[in-house]
């Protein structure tokens, strides 16, 4: 972590004091404004893998090279320091700040499981105790600056999720994890339901044990039924993030407190929790895109290419889901010339369509004014480029610019 330090520590020097609700509020906030990214795991249902799949996409992130914290909710079964072999560590406090375990250069680590005074030891709290505690997990442990947090919460739609979704604030999105049998898909769809009923949005949904990888020969079999993980996707227009098949080796992994995608990086299952976060790693570079008023840089590589460009009224349309239009402008980059425009109606605008419909029309790159993140990521996931903050002005002049490398960006607009 480049600078380590709970909110308090590092805004005044002077600790963490608590004391009256507005400090505190304060308090939370500054700790949350220092977290770029923040995702929760949830499950309708128990025994689905959630902690499993919330342990290897925060080391899978870190492992990318983003600073990592992954905090373990879920206070009366708290499974993360088994699984990262941090079973006796015990977090050091100072100035009244609590330091998360270190798990390695990039992954901090947090979970109730660390206060105990052994693994065996119920904890009987009612709902307000265990909203006091998760919120002391947001804002008096160390977390300092990370690019993600990964919250591991225990299944179904109680005290824990609700108080870590009303305390991270609208903008963490679930991570919604099931397997693909129906009745675990039905509970799963309550999940959804719950983070809507909240204003948090959805990422996405795995399916996890979703069919059986052979030990000799590793080829994927559906042992049980699969796909119910994708149905649900689709009927709640939620992305679908993937299918982790069962693996014994995950199971093993998780009983000796290895991290399976690290020792495993090969198998299947592994390769499949990278293409979970890959959509998670886009959010990151989408933040990471240039700031307003700037140029465009021109195209690098020299060929032909298809540019979308939403329209209205023919001029490019600030709103991307609302465009009437779209131009598609086939380019030489070679020669920064046109070499044709046709113009296309698309289908209605729903969640996901448009990226997909613009992929399916061959297009590289959308020329935007504005775009909400989401379909930035959706985008993204299908190989198409996004330019973002384009001004209003005739579709092939907009194209024109771009290829002269003067093609000036404002804000992005779109804020949802
Ligand atoms: N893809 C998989 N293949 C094989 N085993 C798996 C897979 N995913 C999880 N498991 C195993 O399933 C068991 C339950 O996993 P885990 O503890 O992650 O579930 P959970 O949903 O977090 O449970 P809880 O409801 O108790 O919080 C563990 O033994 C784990 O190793």
């Amino acid at each position: 972590m480049a600078e380590h330090g709970c909110s308090s520590c590092s805004s005044g020097g002077s600790g963490c004091q608590g004391g009256k609700n507005e400090q505190e509020d304060q308090k939370l906030q500054n700790c949350l404004s220092r977290i770029k990214n923040k995702f929760v795991v949830l499950s309708g249902k128990g025994g689905v893998g959630k902690s499993t799949v919330a342990v290897n996409l925060a080391a899978s992130l870190a492992m990318a090279g983003q600073k990592v914290g992954l905090l373990d909710v879920d206070v009366h079964g708290p499974s993360v320091p088994r699984l990262l072999s941090l079973g006796q560590s015990k977090p050091h406090l100072d100035n009244q700040c609590i330091e998360p375990i270190q798990w390695d250069k990039n992954l901090w680590v947090m979970s109730l499981g660390f206060m105990l005074p052994n693994a065996n030891e119920a904890v009987i709290w009612r709902g307000p105790v265990k909203m006091g505690l998760i919120k002391q997990f947001l804002e008096d442990v160390a977390w300092g600056d990370l690019d993600y947090l990964i919250v591991d919460c225990p299944p179904g739609t109680g005290d824990e999720p609700l108080s870590t979704l009303q305390l991270l604030g609208q903008d963490a999105e679930a991570v919604i994890v099931t397997t693909p049998q129906g009745v675990a898909v039905d509970d799963v769809r309550r999940s959804v339901t719950f983070c809507q009923q909240l204003g948090n949005p959805v990422f996405g949904i795995v399916e996890n044990m979703s069919g059986f990888v052979c030990p000799s020969c590793k080829e994927t079999v559906d042992i049980f039924t699969s796909g119910g993980g994708e149905e649900l996707a689709s009927e709640m227009h939620a992305r679908f993030l993937g299918r982790i098949p069962l693996d014994p080796e995950i199971v093993r992994a998780g009983d000796e407190g290895y991290v399976f995608v690290k020792t495993h990086h090969e198998s299947p299952a592994a390769q499949a929790v990278g293409s979970i976060v890959k959509p998670m790693l886009a959010k990151q570079e989408l933040l990471q895109e240039k700031p307003a008023g700037q140029t465009a840089p021109a195209p690098e590589a020299d060929g032909e290419m298809l540019i979308a460009v939403p329209v209205a009224q023919g001029q490019l349309c600030m709103h991307f889901g609302h465009c009437e239009q779209f131009a598609l402008v086939r380019v030489d980059t070679a020669n920064k010339t046109v070499l044709g425009t046709e113009m296309h109606t698309p289908p209605p605008h729903e969640p996901g369509v448009l990226p997909k419909w613009l992929a399916d029309q061959q297009a590289n790159l959308v020329i935007a004014g504005g775009m909400g993140s989401r379909a930035q990521s959706l985008f993204t996931q299908h190989g198409v480029k996004v330019i973002t903050g384009a001004q209003p002005g005739a579709a092939e002049e907009v194209v024109g610019s771009y290829l002269a490398g003067t093609l000036q960006t404002g804000q992005n607009i779109c804020d949802h």
